[in-house]
């Protein structure tokens, strides 16, 4: 380290992208410090990915146990199933702890600096962090910010934190309304509806595009609507949005046509959860210090190198990943762009890959996917000049799926016609969000359906969901 600086790197915020960017700092060798205004660990550990999973985990346990006919396919029988909301409260609280403390741990058995306040840039390679004893400055060779991404609330929604409320308050799942109205079909509304209806809510769904989960390849989705929403207890709207919600008992919601704003009706429930998205925490970070304007979404302007723009230039010395750069909105997009940071920083040249980056929503059953939808490759097809095929697989062929008696479920392969290279691979079924992952390394390497479906894949295993769809593609 030069000794003109106080560390090598100093990361502003905590959360999963932060932590990434650490460890593999350390690892080549920086003295590296974070700073930290709230929670160790950010979203995912508190608020989101962790604490939730933890839900979806003791929920979809329960639903798999009080299916009867599921249980009798196999050959078994249950008196009956109780949970304890509080113990399953309590299994999320714990995990939390948990993980958060493992995490700070990390930090500290590396030697990075916890520095705990508020940070901000305070000019190029200079940063102050508001603490409870006052400013303090520090000078950096580089630095990162990875402030992250708090819920979006649309105007005329009140939010009290107790009958209205957004996944900050979901996730410690205080109580269980008898009925639950979730606005938004993304990943959010679709994971808290598979808990809530688990565990025996009434679910009102609201979406306010003209299709349920409008971000999935639509096939995925069409299939995920019959198995995850259509037989569950759950009333869809779909094109209509919420335009106004009114905390209380009841909770009134003002529903209105998205399209032409008109009036459409009004519903009184017990609860409602907003799940419509989320926002950069950008503000008061001091980049105007350097000279740097957000976007108009108040995304932090980065390169696929993670360098931050001015106007279209890059600002030396200074990164933004994560959440807050709105590229990926996922944990494990968030540190890899760390590491790519981070490689930037020791002056070797890397680049994000999002196409290679896997996604999943963990209802039960899953649904995953990497890289291109269908609609979304046939666009790039026409600008470019290349004609797209696409091929499914089903696992109720999958000698594995029909074993576990749970064969709902299909892959779908997006692929170049000329070429065969795999653009986009979608899968909905039990495993998908695992299944996924040797999807996304062919993506990565740039395979074609012709080497892909050469692969030897155990048997029986799930994975050969996969394996039939390359081999259907080629065959
Ligand atoms: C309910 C829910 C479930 C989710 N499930 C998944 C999942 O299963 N898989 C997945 O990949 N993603 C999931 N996500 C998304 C995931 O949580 C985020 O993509 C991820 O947390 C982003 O990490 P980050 O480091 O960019 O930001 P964050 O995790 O938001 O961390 C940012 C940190 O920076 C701190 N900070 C901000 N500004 C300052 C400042 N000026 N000074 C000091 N500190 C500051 C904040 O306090 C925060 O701790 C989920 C999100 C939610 C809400
Ligand atoms: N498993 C995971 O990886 C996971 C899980 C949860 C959250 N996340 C991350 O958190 C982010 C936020 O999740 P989310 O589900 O809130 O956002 P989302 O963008 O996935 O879905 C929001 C949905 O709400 C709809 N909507 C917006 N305003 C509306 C209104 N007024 N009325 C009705 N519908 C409306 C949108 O059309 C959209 O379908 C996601 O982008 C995702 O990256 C990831």
């Amino acid at each position: 380290m030069s000794q003109e600086f106080d560390y090598d790197l100093v990361i502003i915020g905590a959360g999963v992208g932060g932590h990434g960017a650490a460890l593999h700092a350390v690892s080549c060798g920086l003295k590296t410090a974070i700073i930290e205004a709230a929670d160790m660990g950010g979203t995912c550990v508190n608020r989101g990915c962790i604490p939730s999973k933890a839900l979806l985990a003791a929920s979809g346990r329960v639903r798999e146990l009080r299916d009867a006919h599921h249980l009798k396919t196999l050959g078994i029988q249950l008196s009956g199933v109780e949970f304890d909301r509080q113990a399953i409260s309590n299994h999320a609280k714990n995990l939390v702890d948990k993980i958060q403390g493992d995490l700070t741990n990390s930090l500290k058995r590396l030697k990075v600096d916890i520095i705990r306040g508020w940070g901000k840039v305070a000019g190029i390679q200079k940063v102050t962090v508001i603490t409870d004893s006052g400013e303090k400055s520090i000078t950096a060779k580089d630095i990162i910010l990875s402030p992250g991404s708090v819920p979006f609330v649309p105007p005329g929604i009140e939010v009290d934190g107790k009958t209205v409320f957004t996944s900050d308050q979901g996730v410690k799942l205080e109580w269980l309304p008898d009925w639950v109205a979730i606005i938004g079909s993304g990943y959010i509304g679709l994971e808290f509806s598979d808990v809530y209806s688990a565990l025996g809510c009434e679910i009102t769904m609201i979406e306010a595009l003209d299709q349920l989960m409008p971000g999935f390849d639509r096939d995925i989705a069409k299939l995920a609507e019959r198995v995850l929403i259509t037989p569950r207890d759950i009333e869809t709207y779909v094109g209509i949005y919420a335009r106004k919600v009114i905390p209380g008992s009841p909770v009134v919601i003002e529903l209105a046509d998205f399209k032409t704003k008109e009036f459409v009706d009004v519903l009184e429930v017990d609860a409602c959860l907003v799940a419509t998205g989320r926002i950069p925490a950008t503000q008061n970070l001091g980049l105007e210090s350097v000279g740097v304007e957000l976007d108009r979404r108040n995304f932090i302007p980065v390169n696929d190198s993670m360098s931050v723009l001015s106007a279209g230039e890059v600002v030396p010395h200074l990164w933004a990943i994560g959440d807050a750069n709105g590229k990926m909105m996922l944990a494990h997009a968030a540190s890899a762009q760390g590491i790519v940071a981070v490689e930037n920083i020791c002056g070797r040249r890397k680049e994000a890959d999002y196409q290679s980056v896997p996604a999943a929503a963990f209802t039960h059953p899953e649904i995953s996917y990497v890289g291109m939808t269908e609609a979304a490759a046939k666009e790039k097809g026409s600008v470019e000049g290349f004609e797209v095929a696409t091929t499914r697989s089903y696992f109720k062929g999958n000698s594995k799926a029909l074993a576990e008696a749970e064969s709902d479920g299909i892959a779908k392969v997006v692929y170049r016609q000329d070429t065969g290279e795999v653009l986009g691979v979608h899968i909905f079924g039990m495993h998908a969000s695992d299944l996924i992952h040797e999807a996304s390394a062919a993506i990565a390497n740039r395979q074609t359906v012709y080497t892909l479906a050469h692969l030897v894949h155990a048997h029986p295993t799930l994975s050969e969901v996969l394996d039939e769809a390359y081999k259907r593609a080629v065959g």
